[in-house]
Order: structure tokens, then sequence, then C-alpha cells
């Protein structure tokens, strides 16, 4: 029996779970809410609240780490890789504790994971980080030759529960066109053809519907205007975009449980905020039917909001299920499919990739 430690920051919680092979022994999902994360400037200045977060999960519940076959972190903002299982290597963690390749809460999964399994003198792996890239290169191009689109999104989840859609339908992932839409701390769209996420919406830029915490797509020139109105630091309007942008800036907070308990007592301000998300993340949807050429075999609905089965789930019905038929899966799969993609590597089913060789493949592929 392998033991395996699951560590998955997302930016408005941290999830923790064990399981032995398949089996989840136990789970914990701690919500963060906007004023708590607003006191750290940086992302790894979190890194000791989160651990301890993580430390007392596994004295409540009776774990050391030398309990552990393994630790899997959600993988973060590193260069673009195929999906897979990757061992955590210093390259990795090296690029993630200097954010080279910009900030997410996703960046700690990785580093902390790492910790743990040093202690247990065991492996580190990351599953599907937010980095894995299939878009097509025509999906790439912005409207700038100085402006590239880039794959950046809930690749673990949209993964794994496309693969469960595909056999609710009856059949391979490989064989079906799905619109996956997260919708957590982030929101992505993607557009999953047959097995490959052709196109999907960059949930940590200024490409997308707002978000519990992101501002989404702005109008540019207002955005400009603001820029240079010698008012604001760079990071100021940084943060305006992710952190205290969506929810945050026109209703305080990132939970969407309080926009709906506020909806439920007549706040009509958070009902025209929560419905514009729901019509925002809706045309979202729509743009992606027109990638897949209208072949949609279903649209998926995950992440912590799709919990929402009074406002948010019914909304999005309401405007795109003459798409194709909606199913929702609630929260998500991503720390099953964290240990499952470590247990693959420790039975011997799967080979872990390298995330240096891996990255410069993509790399010589792309410049060639
Ligand atoms: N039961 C629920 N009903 C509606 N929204 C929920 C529910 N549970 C969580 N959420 C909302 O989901 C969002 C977080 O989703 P999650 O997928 O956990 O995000 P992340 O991984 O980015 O932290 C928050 O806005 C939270 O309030
Ligand atoms: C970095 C893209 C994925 C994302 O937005 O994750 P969260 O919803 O956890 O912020």
């Amino acid at each position: 029996m392998f033991r395996i430690l699951v560590i998955n920051p997302g930016s408005t919680s941290t999830k923790l779970a064990i399981f032995e092979d398949e089996d989840c022994k136990v789970s914990q999902t701690i919500y963060h809410d906007a004023g708590e994360l607003s006191k750290y400037a940086h992302l790894f200045d979190q890194y000791e609240f989160r651990k301890k977060a993580l430390l007392e999960f596994l004295e409540k519940s009776g774990y050391s780490p030398n309990d552990f076959s393994a630790v899997v972190g959600r993988g973060g903002l590193i260069r673009p890789i195929p999906s897979g299982t990757y061992e955590v290597d210093e390259t990795m963690l090296e690029e993630l504790r200097q954010a080279k390749y910009g900030e997410h809460a996703s960046n700690l999964g990785a580093v902390l994971a790492h910790e743990i399994a040093k202690l247990a003198g065991v492996k580190a792996y990351i599953v599907d980080p937010v980095v894995v890239d299939e878009m097509w290169d025509v999906a790439r191009i912005s409207g700038h030759p100085e402006f590239e689109r880039k794959s950046i999104f809930h690749a673990l989840n949209q993964k794994a529960v496309a693969r469960r859609a595909a056999a609710e339908l009856g059949k391979r992932y490989e064989d079906v066109n799905l619109i996956v839409v997260h919708m957590g701390g982030g929101i992505s769209i993607g557009a999953h053809m047959k097995g490959r996420v052709v196109d999907v919406n960059n949930a940590l830029d200024g490409d997308g519907p707002f978000t519990p915490e992101r501002s989404g797509t702005l109008p540019l020139t207002q955005l400009v205007d603001l820029c240079f109105s010698g008012k604001y630091t760079k990071e100021w309007i940084l943060k305006r975009i992710k952190g205290n942008g969506g929810l945050v800036a026109y209703l305080g907070t990132n939970s969407a449980v309080t926009v709906q308990e506020r909806i439920s007592k007549g706040d009509q301000q958070a009902e025209i905020v929560y419905r514009a998300m729901a019509f925002q993340i809706a045309k979202w949807i729509g743009k992606m039917a027109a990638a897949l050429k209208g072949e949609v075999d279903a649209i998926v609905l995950t992440g912590g909001i799709a919990y929402d089965q009074r406002y948010m789930v019914p909304w999005l019905k309401e405007y795109v299920s003459f798409i194709a038929p909606v199913l929702v899966y609630p929260g998500g799969d991503e720390e099953r499919a964290l240990a499952l993609g470590v247990l693959r590597v420790l039975k011997g089913e799967e080979k872990s990739k390298s995330y240096k060789e891996e990255a410069e493949k993509w790399q010589r592929t792309k410049s060639s």
C-alpha cells in the first residue's frame, strides 16, 4: 500500500488530503478570506502560514511526514510543459521561489511538497501544473505581435473532470469535444478537442470573465490611462487585476457563498454583480463553442462555485444549454487526480517526467 500526502494550494483555499492507494482517508479544505490574504504583499510571504495549516492538518489527522511513500503538490507557474507527472527538482524549485514566471498560490505546492518529502526521505511530485500547454498556434495570436496568449489554467482539474464526463457519456476522453468551465478563485474555460485543450483563457491575466478575485478582461484604454495617471504603483495596479479584482473589488469578498447569502437577503448590488459574472462566463463558453465549430458533446461545470445550485448553475444553464448538455461536478477532482498521478508512477505503470527535459523539448518545438 502506498500512502500519499496531497497539498493543493489555491488562490482562496488550501486543500489537503491523504490517500492510501486509490482511497482518500482524510481531507480538509481551508478557505482564506480576502482580508487575511491581503496582509501578504508577495505570494511567498504566505509560505509559513500555509505550511502551518498543513502541519496542523497532519497533527490533527494523526500522521507525521515519515508515514508517507510520496508527497504531491499542485504544480504552479513554471515553463510550459505537456500534461503528466513530474518529479520536483532543483530547477523547478528555484524558478518557483524566484517567481520567475509569475506569482500564484499553486507555486507553493511543489515547494511545500518538497519540504515534507525531504523530512520523510521520499520523492515529491507535481501533476498537470497550471502551465500545461496544448494550445493550437492560431489560439496563441493575441492581436499584436508583442503580446502572446498563454495557456495558464486549472489544467489538473479540467483534465480530470473531462475524463470523468467522457466516461459518463460512454466514450473515451480522446473521442469527445467538451467545454470545461472551472470556477474557483480564478476561472478558466477550456475547449477540449479529442483529448487536447486547444484553446483556453489565461486565468491569471486580463483574459476571461471576472472571478472572485480577478478583474478578467478590462477596457484597455481606461487601463492604460490609469497606469499613466501617476497616482498608482505598478504593484497596486497588478493587485487590482489579480487579488483585489472581481467580486473582491465590487463586493469586498472572495467568497461566492457570502455573495449568495447576500443575494438571498435581497442585496441587489450583489445580485447584479454575481449575474454579470455568470453572463461573462456564459459568453466565454460561447467563444469556446465557436472554437470547436459547434461540435460540443457536453459543457462541464466544476470548481467551488459549481456547488451553487441556487444561482450560478441555473443561470449558466439558462444561457448555454442551447449549445450542449450541461454536466456539473461541484468542487472537482484535483486531490484525487494528484494522488492517482503519483500512484501510477509508484506502481510502475507510468514513468515520471523530467521537468528540465520536457520544458526544453517544448521550447525546441516552439522555435522550430
Ligand atoms: N457550497 C458552495 N456554494 C457556492 N460557492 C462555493 C461553495 N463552496 C465554495 N464556493 C466558492 O468557490 C470559490 C472557491 O473555489 P475553489 O475551487 O475552492 O477555489 P480555489 O482552488 O481557487 O481556492 C469561493 O468563491 C467559494 O466561496
Ligand atoms: C493559475 C490558474 C489557475 C487558477 O486560477 O487557480 P485558482 O482558482 O486556484 O486561483
